[in-house]
């Protein structure tokens, strides 16, 4: 049995349009982020949509001998969280009621409320807990909804731009806890990020896309190539060593 998330042969789209055609991805495996790359319109959210089962697919996607597509909605809904760009507008809630929401939606679990506050301290948000929601700007509104996702306790975790609104410390902050998250509980997680130099810093594995289709993945350094980057967003960039020896993409310019 495979340990992880098999993606093979999936099609998916609106309506009648495919945005993705026949993808195969190996085996994104569990412990690990996956960092999902690609310009604008290539079909990342898709994608995600497609794997938590809100969009139709055809195809096959299997979690550790579990085919996603034969099984019950609820089941998988248990199974997969994903957390889209921007969390539903209007929300007249505080944090910590829609964290308990979050919490009670997923398996029926009892509130624990021990819990909500704990996965609050970790993202560093105490202080929103009796918040409105509707009262708190972009980058809050993300860590709510990170909160949201990871109170649901997930096999499978789909971010999709969790960081495109936080500042610095946030964006290393929340790649940090993510990590920590999904190797303690086990999880595969898939998040979509802009940021090259982020993915190469902080994921374990790419998967880099371009009109819906694959056009690389594996380890960060096979796959952020200047062969790559050309192809894919049409720049030309070069990989350099900082002095503390972590890689990072510098862009010359447009091809
Ligand atoms: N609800 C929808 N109905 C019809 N077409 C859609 C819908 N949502 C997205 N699309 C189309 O699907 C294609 C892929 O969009 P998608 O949102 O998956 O891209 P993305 O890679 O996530 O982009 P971005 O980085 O801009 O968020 C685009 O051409 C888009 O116009």
């Amino acid at each position: 049995m495979t340990k992880g998330l098999t993606v093979s042969h999936l099609t998916t789209g609106y309506g009648h349009k495919n945005i993705i055609t026949d993808l195969n991805l190996s085996t994104l495996p569990k412990n690990k982020v996956v960092a999902l790359l690609g310009p604008n319109g290539s079909g990342k959210s898709t994608l995600l949509r497609a794997l938590a089962g809100l969009n139709k697919a055809t195809g096959k996607i299997v979690y550790d001998g579990l085919d996603f597509m034969q099984c019950p909605f609820v089941e998988r809904a248990r199974r997969v969280v994903y957390l889209p760009q921007s969390l539903p507008a209007g929300v007249h809630l505080r944090v910590l009621e829609s964290v308990i929401v979050a919490q009670r939606a997923s398996n029926f679990q009892a509130t624990d409320e021990n819990a909500i506050l704990d996965v609050l301290a970790r993202l560093g948000i105490t202080h929103l807990t009796l918040s409105y929601l509707d009262e708190l700007s972009g980058g809050q509104k993300q860590l709510v909804g990170l909160a949201q996702s990871l109170i649901r306790k997930p096999d499978i975790l789909l971010l999709d731009e969790p960081l495109s609104a936080l500042d610095l410390n946030y964006q290393f902050h929340v790649m940090d806890m993510v990590k920590k998250e999904t190797v303690q509980r086990d999880m595969v997680t898939v998040i979509v990020v802009h940021d090259i130099n982020i993915a190469l810093r902080h994921a374990d594995y790419i998967v880099m896309l371009k009109h819906g289709g694959l056009i690389a993945e594996g380890i960060p350094c096979e796959v952020i190539t200047p062969e790559n980057l050309a192809t894919v967003y049409g720049v030309q960039g070069r990989i350099e060593y900082c002095s503390r020896g972590y890689p990072q993409v510098l862009v010359d310019g447009l091809i």
